[in-house]
């Protein structure tokens, strides 16, 4: 989970606290059920501890192919506490599965809990969880793409995004914190994505009542600064609709690259601001952020929607979903499913090019580097600029 204020993109790294020990594969952990875990190689490392490949306890080592990962972090952690919470209340394979029929969907994106535990080592006490080992991030993915998505694949995240929050939400709880860096793809699957992290995961709605709206100056900005949310910056605690607006942000980005705070991440107060003018009037925060061929009509209806609702409201998940499929049909596509990060042949050939001059600051340029929908040139290893040619789909 991201410390207060924490950005997402470049320039971020905020210093890692105190880590638990690293545990050598083969280590054998026994959740609350009695059920016995051995631990393969350390994968991830996250603010307060580390994920390691993991598999039921067996003669042999856990190899690459795991099909668990295993958290594990101090016991006195906060926030391997309050995922745990989330996941033992709202990740259960049963629940999980159940709602996938009942709403019939091909998958959903919430990892699912396998167990958990306390485990005791070297005289220190650690917390440990076990959930669905997944693949590569889209944070990596979106920056090997030249930080820009296809349409087509924003509309579709968007859409399982929607999925999955409606899940969530529908289990009293609401994230607080989406972004590409959040979301990973399947381990076997490159067309089902996973909504990550609860460490942030507020529980809005216990035993079913609202909490209410209140400001507290303490908690102003929590989440990931370019994309929290207005209610956030506030020190209002999330609700479903901050959410939405996270999501529509991370849309925005995804598909024009970058937001018009970007510059300014550190100016808390302006990058809230900027955000107020920009739901003041989404249309003319478009218009900043897409040429006028590219300014994508679904986004604004969809930020639209979002804007419409009160601080306790349900989103309506039904119409925001056929307002993204609108968006699907207005480049040829359809919601199939299918997480794709290249380009179509057919949509290349409808793009347009638009270059961009950027300062140079690799200290070791590649030739060229292609992309799904953008040219990275650089020039030469000792001149200040590379060009970029994105072509954008119309
Ligand atoms: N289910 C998973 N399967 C495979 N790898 C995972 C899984 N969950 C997390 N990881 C990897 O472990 C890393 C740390 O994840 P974790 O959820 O612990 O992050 P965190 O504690 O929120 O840390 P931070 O937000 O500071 O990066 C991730 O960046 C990811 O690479």
């Amino acid at each position: 989970m991201p410390p207060k204020g924490k950005a997402a993109g470049r320039g971020r790294a905020p210093a890692k606290r105190k880590l638990a020990e690293e545990f050598p594969p083969g280590e054998v952990l026994t959740d609350t059920a009695k059920k016995s875990w051995k631990l393969g190689a350390p994968i991830g490392q996250g603010g307060f501890g580390l994920i390691y490949l993991a598999d039921e306890n067996s003669a042999g080592p856990v190899g690459a192919g795991a099909r668990y990962v295993i958290k594990v972090e101090p016991s006195d952690s906060g926030p391997l506490f309050s995922e745990l919470k989330f996941y033992m209340r709202a990740a259960k394979p049963d629940l999980i599965q159940s709602w996938i029929k009942s709403h019939k969907l091909g998958n959903l994106g919430v990892p699912r809990y396998w167990g958990s535990g306390q485990h005791d080592r070297g005289g220190k006490r650690y917390r440990f969880m076990v959930i669905d080992r997944l693949g590569t991030d889209l944070q990596k993915k979106f920056e090997e793409c030249g930080r820009r998505f296809p349409r087509k694949l924003v509309l579709q995240l968007g859409l399982r995004l929607l999925d999955t929050l409606e899940y969530i939400h529908d289990h009293e709880y609401v994230h607080a914190d989406i972004k590409a860096s959040n979301l990973m793809l399947s381990h076997s699957d490159p067309n089902q994505v996973y909504l990550v992290d609860y460490g942030l995961a507020y529980r809005y709605a216990p035993e079913n009542v609202l909490k209410e709206y209140k400001e507290d100056p303490k908690r102003c900005h929590d989440g990931t600064i370019e994309f929290t949310s207005i209610d956030a910056h506030k020190g209002a605690s999330a609700s479903r609709r901050s959410d939405l607006e996270i999501l529509s942000y991370c849309m925005v980005q995804w598909l024009c690259g970058r937001l018009p705070w970007e510059d300014k991440l550190q100016d808390s107060s302006y990058v809230r601001d900027s955000k107020i003018r920009s739901q003041e009037n989404i249309s003319d925060f478009l218009t900043k952020c897409f040429s006028p061929q590219d300014k994508p009509d679904e986004i604004q209806k969809f930020m639209e929607e979002v804007k419409s609702l009160s601080y306790e409201d349900k989103p309506p998940y039904e119409k925001l979903r056929s307002i993204l499929k609108a968006g699907l049909k207005a480049v040829q596509a359809k919601d199939d499913g299918k997480l794709e990060l290249q380009m179509s042949g057919h949509l290349i050939t409808k793009s347009r090019p638009r270059v961009f001059i950027e300062s140079h600051h690799q200290k070791t340029p590649q030739a060229w580097r292609a992309s799904t929908n953008s040219l990275l040139l650089y020039l030469s290893e000792k001149q200040k600029y590379v060009v970029m040619v994105i072509l954008q789909s119309v």
